[in-house]
């Protein structure tokens, strides 16, 4: 594990940063091709620790990739019978909530197991609605087995999705498979990240799925095939967030190139955040640019549906002036660590006063000191440290390699950013 000294401006930073594909697009299409009637290509393919994990199980299912060279951002997926198999899954939500609907269409078991930290994560849910579905679920916590037999009935199944969306997301993906598709319904309390679902009902209805989410909390998926697609992977917009904040901390300029005029990505809202908290936003031609204030502004926010800005966001905030308040994000306790402990323990180590809520953090102004910042596995954790530490002298990210989950080439591109 490295312990990463951030680099640290005392100017604006000014650059135009391009982003790799996106991790929740990727995942999502990998296992569309995967299931589909016939052999698709898939480019802009992200290459990080989450979407590699899912190349090596849908690979180890039986499925073909070319090429199967490390980094190829294009490839080529031919879907076959799908076979029994040892599925490792990491700290990848998506890899942990997708690939169990998947393998109740392989000819065997398929043996999950993930990293000890995914053992903290909601999981029970999925497996609890695949037995409801007809599917022979061995186990409720990780390692668990899936004994796949080829079909299931599928039918209707009552679920609380509210720790996680990606247990809808991750029924509806396979959902067409089932003899009989698949409907789910949520009773609970309301589901988080509500984009990422449209972006699954969008993805399935573009591989010619028939999706009807017009009940509330309820979506129903017709069974039938799943259309080849040539999936074109938008850059990742929650990625792009980090980078985006650091023109809104140091009153300078970042561009993104290739930022679609329409999508269903989350992470396109934190443009809404950063003028909120100050910063201008203009987009031109695909280039959309934030540029930083003098001092930013605090914010009051629920961020129930884009949770997963939340790192980037309750860092720009610990550096703003005067009280933010994050409300209705207290499913990131499940995240890849209690994302709100993490954020106030880390951010009051660097003299930060931040209190937890029941649902958020209560962020007030402070001024900030060098010291240790600790990642826990987290990406997410790890670029909000970069962040602070963009403009506090001598903050130590530990374990800067965890971007990797996501953004391998995170201090790199991280380092070319601060050289304009
Ligand atoms: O479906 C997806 O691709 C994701 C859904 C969200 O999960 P939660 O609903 O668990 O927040 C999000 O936070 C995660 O990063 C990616
Ligand atoms: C919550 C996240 O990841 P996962 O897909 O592992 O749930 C995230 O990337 O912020």
């Amino acid at each position: 594990m490295t312990v990463w000294r951030a680099p640290r401006v005392t100017g604006p930073v000014t650059a135009t940063v391009e982003l790799p594909g996106s991790k929740s697009i990727t995942n999502r299409a990998l296992i569309l091709a995967a299931l589909a009637d016939g052999p698709s290509t898939v480019r802009g393919v992200l290459r990080s620790r989450d979407t590699d994990l899912m190349l090596g199980a849908l690979s180890a299912l039986g499925v073909g990739i070319e090429p199967d060279t490390p980094g190829a951002t294009t490839v080529r997926i031919t879907p076959a019978p799908l076979r029994g198999a040892d599925v490792f899954c990491g700290l990848a939500g998506t890899v942990l909530r997708f690939l169990p609907p998947v393998a109740a269409f392989a000819s065997g078991p398929v043996r999950f197991d993930a990293d000890e930290q995914a053992r903290l994560r909601p999981q029970s849910t999925i497996l609890g609605a695949l037995r409801v579905l007809g599917v022979d679920v061995a186990g409720d916590a990780l390692p668990f087995t899936v004994n796949g037999r080829g079909t299931a009935p599928g039918g209707a199944v009552t679920i609380d999705a509210s720790a996680s969306s990606q247990f809808v997301s991750g029924l509806l993906l396979s959902a067409p498979r089932f003899d009989n598709g698949v409907t789910v319904h949520h009773v609970g309390k309301p589901v988080p990240s509500t984009p990422h679902i449209d972006m699954t009902v969008d993805m399935l209805t573009t591989a010619g799925v028939s999706v009807d989410a017009s009940g509330a909390d309820t979506w129903r998926v017709a069974p039938g095939p799943i259309t080849a697609v040539d999936w074109v992977v938008e850059p990742d917009l929650s990625n792009a967030a980090a980078f985006l904040a650091a023109a809104a901390a140091t009153g300078g300029s970042i561009s993104v190139p290739n930022w679609p005029a329409i999508t269903t990505q989350p992470g396109a809202q934190i443009t809404d955040v950063l003028r909120d908290m100050g910063c201008e936003v203009t987009s031109a031609d695909g280039l959309l640019t934030v540029t930083g204030p003098d001092r930013l502004s605090p914010i009051g926010i629920d961020l129930h549906d884009i949770g997963e800005l939340t790192p980037t966001i309750a860092a720009l905030a610990a550096l703003a002036d005067g009280t933010s308040v994050l409300s209705g994000i207290a499913h990131l306790r499940g995240h890849e660590t209690d994302r709100l402990t993490a954020l106030a323990t880390e951010i009051n180590r660097l003299g930060g006063r931040v209190t937890e809520t029941d649902d958020g953090l209560r962020i007030e102004s402070a001024t900030l000191h060098g010291g240790r910042w600790l990642s826990y596995a987290d990406h997410r954790m790890a670029t909000a440290g970069a962040l602070i530490g963009l403009v506090t002298d001598d903050v130590d990210v530990d374990d800067i390699e965890t971007t990797a989950k996501t953004l391998p080439d995170f201090p790199a591109m991280w380092q070319r950013m601060i050289a304009g």
